[in-house]
């Protein structure tokens, strides 16, 4: 590899063509342990983070548009749609288009992001629980292709910008009754939370009756989101049964037959090696043929399949790199190894107390493994990225450690806590990497203030 001084740092400028080892999920496919230390698509992590600094972002473009490939063969029929809400940047943004997918938007930020990026309007769905009045005209405005109704407020809201000429088509979003999700602050299928309308006590039926009373509205289907991290494809399976169940009283009462019915996402992904997420082929055999019992047993015609994976497609995709400032070692025997990152780039471990695996990566040790808490730099005892990870006992400040499946819900959540400034992004593909998002800085934070 030739390394090059480039504004006061080293980068590869050749592509490092020479193998290593593979080292499996949870890192990306490309991830490899060779010559060069830890590299994801040829690119090695310790190059790129002294290229573009720590906390930094690794994102591997070649594994999400793989994973968005996997999701169309897997499920030919279907309509996927990638969410947003997991990560968005305009490069994503164009990977997605050009890999085929829709996109699921939840606010006026990620929207106007896709739109100003050149996505297809037609093929964004616009959800969330509390449209703003110009969310709602912007939608309009931009023509994005289905809206997904979450309450009965927006019915006519959205049937005022509306007209027969120019319809506009909708989803209601129904909570079927299941529980499903690695956190209850993510299990969104089971009444008592804020989405939806509830199919038991008529909620969701109701809602159907208004929406189709609106002649400037087109009832495309229904929708439903059932939580986060799922595992196991039973609850998609249950969700199914429900769904059909209102689609056939939706057309015993009004006599029309919706064409597409929308299972959202929350697909798992493994975070630790040798755990599990949900197994696509098997989401692939066993939901579509369920889909077509359900219907064919009430004479219905098979609505479209739509999915919504955010978290499965982008994940797995990205590492955070981090650099360790200090090692402290205390009295009672515990190691906290304090990197230059924290709750600030991953709110997920403070949220939902989520578990990481993390490498050193960047130099080689020969030092037996121990517990070390991988911590944050900020100022709350909770700031723990990686609790009793195995290290090797010669961690040291200036090592990096990089922490997989980074892609989700991490840069997407990120904060401005402390001022410490969000993370930069970079993506590699082919032995090259290239920054997408710069690091954020106390100046982006000053600019902003207009007064004092
Ligand atoms: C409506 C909807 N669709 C899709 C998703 C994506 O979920 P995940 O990233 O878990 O696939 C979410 C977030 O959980 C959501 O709220
Ligand atoms: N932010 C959550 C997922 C919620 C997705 C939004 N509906 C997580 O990291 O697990």
């Amino acid at each position: 590899m030739t390394l090059t001084p480039v504004r006061g740092c080293l980068y590869a400028d050749e592509p490092d063509t020479t193998p290593g080892t593979p080292i499996g999920t949870p890192w990306p496919a490309s991830a490899q342990d060779g010559p060069a230390g830890l590299t994801v698509a040829g690119v090695a992590l310790a190059d790129t983070a002294d290229r573009f600094g720590t906390p930094l972002y690794v994102l591997d473009e070649d594994e999400v548009r793989s994973r968005c490939r996997a999701y169309r063969t897997a499920l030919p029929g279907a309509e996927v749609l990638y969410a947003a809400k997991a990560f968005l940047c305009s490069a994503l943004a164009d990977w997605i288009t050009e890999e085929g997918l829709g996109l699921d938007v939840c606010s006026e930020g990620e929207l106007r992001l896709a739109a100003a990026a050149g996505f297809p309007p037609e093929r964004i769905l616009l959800h969330g629980n509390a449209k703003s009045p110009e969310e709602l005209r912007l939608a309009r405005r931009l023509r994005v292709g289905r809206i997904v109704v979450d309450n009965l407020a927006e019915i006519p809201r959205l049937a005022a910008l509306s007209s027969a000429d120019t319809p506009q088509r909708v989803l209601v979003r129904v909570v079927p009754g299941v529980a499903a999700g690695h956190h209850e602050a993510v299990r969104t299928g089971v009444a008592g939370q804020k989405f939806g309308f509830a199919l038991e006590g008529g909620d969701a039926l109701e809602a159907v009756r208004r929406v189709l009373a609106q002649p400037g509205l087109v009832l495309a289907g229904l929708h439903c989101h059932l939580g986060s991290q799922i595992t196991s494809v039973e609850p998609y399976l249950t969700a199914v049964d429900r769904l059909v169940e209102l689609l056939s009283e939706i057309r015993d009462e009004h006599g029309v037959q919706l064409p597409e019915l929308d299972l959202g996402g929350g697909h798992a992904v493994p975070y630790l090696p040798g755990e599990a997420g949900l197994d696509l082929d098997e989401f692939a055999a066993l939901v579509p043929v369920r889909l077509a019992d359900a219907c064919k047993r009430r004479r219905l015609d098979v609505p479209r399949l739509v999915v919504e994976p955010g978290r499965a497609v982008v994940a797995p995709a990205a590492v955070a790199v981090y650099r360790v400032l200090t090692v402290k070692h205390t009295a009672d025997g515990r190691v906290f190894a304090a990197v230059d990152g924290g709750m600030s780039d991953n709110p997920r471990p403070a949220l939902y107390d989520a578990r990481y695996s993390v490498r050193l990566v960047g130099r080689a040790s020969t030092a037996a493994e121990r517990e070390v808490d991988v911590v944050g730099r900020h100022c709350e005892a909770g700031d723990v990225l990686v609790r009793s990870a195995r290290l090797p006992a010669d961690l040291r400040p200036g090592d990096l450690l990089a922490v997989p499946a980074a892609g989700a819900y991490q840069l997407s959540m990120a904060s401005g806590y402390n001022l410490v400034g969000r993370p930069a992004l970079a993506a590699v593909r082919g032995g090259r990497a290239r920054l997408l998002i710069r690091r954020e800085s106390v100046e982006d934070f000053r600019a902003r203030e207009v007064g004092r």
